[in-house]
């Protein structure tokens, strides 16, 4: 864990963090289900400045891994438009970097073959990607594991595997679904604060998803609240904490302010 971040690639993102990158407008998804059309996001308009930390939070069902398949180029949108620099956005792109819940790894290649992957798929320079690679199994905190399996790791090193293999083509842009959320809460704490490390460290966009509001709140530059049936966007809040976040910063009146805001957004008291 020697490595010196300040060392790492950083994107213009870090001089630039009024810019809107990513511009939603009247955005609408409408699912054919087999019971007729489910209106899964309903005309929702946003945007999302280059190198902002933005999170989605709101009860199952509001549309937060919809918006996310959406901004991946994953999905179909039914109405509105949807941009990442001023391009629009309807097909998975090599600068968006996608990561799940559950680590998808492939048990028959190591840890370092597994990071390698994208990089081997995109015709990335082999000997650049094999450096940066070993940088980045360091920077997550996995520093001689590369020679490992999956089923030898445990399920927060697995996360911190697809970490390091979201970052290794280097995407500008991290979207996040539930990353940590099936970690326990001590894993999930210290992944958050790496997440924040790497992010202050590299400039990357992040639009992360969470049913968290503590952890939206201790994380993010702005939360995007979301309600269900149909999904829309509620409101944003602006995350006033100073940086870099502690957790120490969980006890102030601030925080807690931040939290019950959105709770009474979403109709939680
Ligand atoms: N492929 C699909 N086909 C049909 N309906 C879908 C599909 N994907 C999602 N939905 C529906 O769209 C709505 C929004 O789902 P989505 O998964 O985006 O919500 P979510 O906020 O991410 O939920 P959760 O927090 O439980 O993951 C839900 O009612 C869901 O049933």
């Amino acid at each position: 864990m020697a490595l010196d971040l300040a060392q790492l690639p950083k994107t213009e993102a870090q001089d630039s963090r009024h810019r809107a990158l990513i511009q939603g407008s009247h955005l609408t998804k409408i699912y054919a289900t087999s019971t007729g059309p489910l209106v899964a996001l309903d005309d929702v308009s946003f945007d999302i400045r280059e190198g902002e930390f933005v999170s989605l939070v709101g009860p199952s069902g509001c549309g937060k891994s919809t918006l996310l398949s959406l901004l991946g180029g994953l999905e179909e949108r039914s109405e509105g438009t949807l941009t990442l620099n001023g391009q629009d956005l309807d097909r998975p792109r090599p600068d968006i970097g996608f990561m799940l819940q559950t680590a998808v790894l492939f048990p028959w290649r190591s840890v370092m073959e597994n990071i390698r992957l994208p990089g081997a798929i995109l015709g990335l320079d082999r000997k650049a990607q094999a450096e940066r690679c070993q940088e980045l199994l360091e920077l997550v905190g996995l520093a001689g594991f590369g020679d490992r399996y999956p089923n030898e790791l445990s399920g927060g090193m697995r996360q911190r595997v697809a970490l390091a293999r979201l970052l290794a083509h280097d995407p500008d842009v991290l979207l996040m679904d539930e990353p940590f959320g099936a970690l326990d809460e001590f894993t999930r704490e210290t992944m958050n604060l790496e997440l924040l490390r790497i992010w202050s460290a590299t400039g990357k966009t992040v639009v992360f998803v969470t049913h968290n509001i503590g952890e939206a709140v201790f994380l993010s530059d702005r939360v995007f609240v979301m309600t269900p049936r149909p999904g829309r966007l509620a409101g944003v809040v602006e995350i006033d904490l100073p940086r870099p976040r502690q957790t120490e910063m969980m006890r102030e009146p601030r925080y807690s302010e931040l939290v019950f805001d959105i709770r009474h957004m979403l109709g939680v008291d």
